[in-house]
């Protein structure tokens, strides 16, 4: 499995989403990045121009690479894993209703984030129904959350 070689991860936001403000987009996707670093010897800075090994987008249907989204609902989004180009990106599909805080009727933005983020550091899907990388998504609360064991154990593996 790949994994940074450095423990200092860049990342940019390429594409926002009209659902939320930049605001909510940045500390939603800040907090997401925090679950992980506090769990691992991790940093992750921000870069606004150029290259960064993470780059976040909001993109919907064919957008350039072999995984077209899939309109609302199925996918909610996707990330490559550690490498260069394309490796660590995360893309999150245009067609769901984003949401910041907990909604029936959408997607929370650091739930999913928090998901695809541990792929852009290396880890794959869980089989444990409690794990964050349980490919199936259940809500989130940042405020309280805390990394499952068996994440932790997956992320200290790679990074610890
Ligand atoms: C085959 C993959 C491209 C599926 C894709 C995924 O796992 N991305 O990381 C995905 O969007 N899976 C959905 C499955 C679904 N529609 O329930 C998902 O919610 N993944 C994100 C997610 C978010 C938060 C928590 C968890 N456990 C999973
Ligand atoms: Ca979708
Ligand atoms: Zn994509
Ligand atoms: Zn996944």
């Amino acid at each position: 499995r790949s994994k940074w070689k450095s423990n200092t991860i860049t990342y940019r936001i390429a594409r926002y989403t009209p659902d939320l403000s930049r605001g909510e987009v940045e500390n939603s996707l800040r907090l997401a990045l925090n679950i992980w670093s506090d769990a691992a010897p991790l940093k992750f800075v921000q870069v606004n121009h150029g290259n960064a090994d993470i780059t976040f987008s909001f993109l919907s249907k064919a957008h350039g690479d072999f995984f077209p989204f899939d309109g609302p609902g199925g996918v909610l989004a996707h990330a490559f894993e550690p490498g260069e180009g394309t490796g660590g990106d995360v893309h999150f599909d245009e067609d769901e209703t984003w949401k910041a805080r907990h909604s029936r009727s959408g997607y929370n933005l650091f739930t999913v984030a928090a998901h695809e983020v541990g792929h852009s550091l290396g880890l794959s899907h869980s089989r444990d129904p409690t794990a964050l990388m349980y490919p199936k998504y259940k809500f989130i609360n940042a405020a309280t959350y805390k990394l499952p064991r068996d994440d932790t154990l997956g992320i200290q593996a790679l990074y610890g």
